[in-house]
């Protein structure tokens, strides 16, 4: 098993967040980019705004290594335009794959058929352009009811509405690794919400991502069927060491 090939490394800080200015954070970025090529890491995912400078800095340096970043992060509640507006930026700042936070408000709220138009629309969109997508559901925001229930809708409309053929393009995220729950209570991937994923997807793939912080728990990931792996703390996995999260 070659974890190095199912993991995205994620810097999603804003400037603001991390207490730094824009010009360190895209120093950060050009670090984290610079590490997954040297070690041979599937992905980089990082903001929007910093995309076009790590296109340039992959073309630079020849790497295939894959660019993605996120759409609507992290709550998910921008209006279906707004996140095609930054969706169609990111494509031609040169992003290959785009996870996008579902409105999982929204979906919460049983306003199921504006989920329903955005998961169709946005996808449909991003696959035309030759591109992945992934949706993060919030697990931590979920009840195991509700994880079930839109896991199985991204499911139905991908294989329903896009076709099957297209169904290794399409992930379903667990977490934004952002969510704040009561008391600090872990709020990203384990096992009981990825295996209740990983048994409601169908043929499309699953990526674990939001507290994955050391080799054996990137292992038991792989192990339990899911295909990407998204981390802060990469590097660290990589290098079979303890991390609290490198970023
Ligand atoms: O999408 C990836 C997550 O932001 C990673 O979460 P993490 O910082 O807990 O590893």
């Amino acid at each position: 098993m070659n974890i190095n090939q199912y993991l995205d490394s994620t810097y999603l800080k804003t400037p603001e967040q991390a207490g730094i200015s824009n010009s360190d954070t895209l120093d950060m970025v050009h670090k984290l980019t610079q590490e997954a090529i040297d070690n041979g890491i599937y992905a980089v995912m990082i903001r929007p705004d910093y995309v076009r400078s790590v296109r340039e800095l992959l073309d630079e340096k020849k790497s295939n290594v894959v660019l993605g970043t996120v759409i609507g992060f992290p709550e998910g509640i921008y209006d279906l335009n707004e996140k095609l507006r930054e969706a169609q930026k990111a494509i031609s700042d040169g992003a290959d794959e785009l996870d996008f936070v579902v409105n999982y408000e929204a979906f919460k709220k049983g306003d199921i058929d504006k989920v329903k138009e955005e998961i169709e629309t946005a996808t449909s969109i991003v696959l035309r352009e030759g591109k992945v997508v992934k949706w993060i559901i919030e697990t931590a925001a979920l009840t195991d009811e509700q994880i079930i229930e839109i896991t199985q809708l991204i499911r139905d409309i991908v294989l329903e509405k896009i076709g099957e053929e297209n169904a290794a393009k399409v992930f379903i995220k667990s977490s934004t690794g952002f969510y704040k729950t009561e008391n600090d209570a872990p709020n990203g991937a384990n096992e009981h919400v990825i295996k209740l994923m990983l048994e409601n997807a169908g043929s499309l793939p699953v990526k674990a991502s939001g507290g994955v912080r050391t080799t054996e728990e990137a292992k038991k990931m792989i192990d339990l069927g899911v295909k990407r792996i998204g981390t802060s703390s990469a590097l660290a996995i990589v290098q079979g060491k303890e991390a609290s999260g490198n970023y």
